[in-house]
């Protein structure tokens, strides 16, 4: 692990920050369509920013099919995308396999959902392991070197004894110690980033929370930037310093999770936090998941509404929202608290205001 020097980043430092990252699948066109001039594409993530720093958590939260796993898929370079920029410290990075891929998995390491998919059922904890220990050059230079890195990983995510955990297959354990594995792994590569998607939704609701207060340890131990992606905006509360909200491909609010959960500002981010309550979820108090909900359907991606993609849902929407993408907008209740609602451009709260003194009423 980065063990901290004189000349070390600070904690809330920049690790790695998305720029107008843009991600467009192209659709196979039917024959119908091989004579049209018109190319088809799912706009999956669209001019998305964020920031993710030393030290601290920043959840993506959003319903099913908004762009989360795309993103994570983008700031891992598992994939081409379509415009934007991804900047590790500050340094504008592309890497298409290779060296360069091996050099920046390094640094960016990705957990995913399911740890029994991503784990390969033929070989032991050992192997997944050491595999990942000697890819990244942490393995040591002799046996016992290598025994100590992999006792060290397992210790860190709570399996011990080691040797107990080691010669398992990945049938043999249970879904959290999978889980578990598959963080050590990303950990045998000593990285800075984890990106993690979903990483406790697969999990038995009894052992999420001891997964995502591991994750937590990890970032204070080793101040790791972590992206934690999820549909339960609840546990985002609980377990992220910021949170921002991506609504069909775009973000649509962002700021300290304290902040955007008990005062959301954006109509979607109130209609997640408003919604039943879902027993699946990490935490007893407030928000839901939105991908059970049934009101109202996520838009086409591939013809996503003019203006804000929300307005077709959107309970308060104006003429102006199915015509003009909004831009963010400081809500101005907290530092850095922000949404894409033409509800909070200052010509809308002047007008609200008015005619709050006017006639003592209209308001968000
Ligand atoms: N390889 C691909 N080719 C074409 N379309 C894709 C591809 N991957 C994702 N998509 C589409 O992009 C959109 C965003 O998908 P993505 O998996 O990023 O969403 P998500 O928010 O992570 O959803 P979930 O929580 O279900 O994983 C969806 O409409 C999806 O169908």
């Amino acid at each position: 692990m980065t063990t901290p020097t004189p000349s070390a980043p600070a904690a809330g430092e920049e690790v790695l920050e998305a720029i107008g990252l843009t991600k467009h699948f192209p659709v196979r066109r039917r024959l119908r369509g091989l004579f049209s001039r018109t190319r088809t594409a799912v706009h999956a993530v669209d001019d998305v920013q964020l920031t993710l720093r030393r030290g601290r958590v920043t959840a993506l939260v959003g319903e099913s099919g908004s762009g989360k796993s795309t993103v994570a898929r983008l700031l891992a370079q598992l994939y081409p995308r379509t415009a934007g920029t991804i900047a590790l410290h500050g340094e504008p990075v592309t890497v298409r396999g290779g060296r360069p891929f091996r050099a920046y998995a390094r640094r960016v390491q990705l957990i995913f959902q399911d740890p029994f998919a991503s784990l390969n059922p033929v070989h032991t904890v050992r192997y997944h392991l050491t595999r990942a220990l000697r890819v990244h050059g942490n393995a040591g230079r002799t046996d016992a070197d290598l025994d100590a890195a992999l006792r060290r990983l397992l210790e860190r995510v709570r399996l011990t004894p080691a040797e107990r955990y080691l010669g398992s297959f990945p049938h043999e354990l249970s879904g959290g110690q999978r889980q578990r594995v598959a963080i050590a792994r990303a950990l045998g590569a000593d990285p800075e980033v984890l990106l993690a998607d979903e990483p406790v939704s697969m999990l038995d609701v009894s052992i999420r929370l001891g997964v995502l207060n591991l994750l937590r340890e990890l970032k204070e131990q080793f101040d790791l930037a972590i992206l934690y992606i999820t549909h339960d905006i609840a546990s985002a509360r609980y377990f992220a310093d910021e949170t921002l909200v991506m609504y069909a491909g775009r973000l649509v609010e962002g700021g300290d999770s304290e902040t955007v959960t008990q005062r959301p500002a954006h109509p979607y981010t109130r209609l997640l936090i408003g919604s039943a309550p879902d027993p699946d979820r990490i935490t007893g108090d407030g928000g839901a998941d939105v991908a059970e909900r049934g009101d109202g359907e996520p838009p086409s991606l591939i013809r996503p509404p003019a203006g804000c993609r929300f307005h077709p849902r959107c309970p308060v929407a104006m003429p102006r929202c199915a015509e003009e993408l909004p831009p963010r907008l400081e809500v101005g209740d907290h530092d850095g608290h922000w949404t894409a609602c033409w509800l909070y451009h200052p010509d809308v709260t002047k007008a609200g205001a008015a005619a709050a003194t006017v006639g003592g009423g209209a308001g968000r």
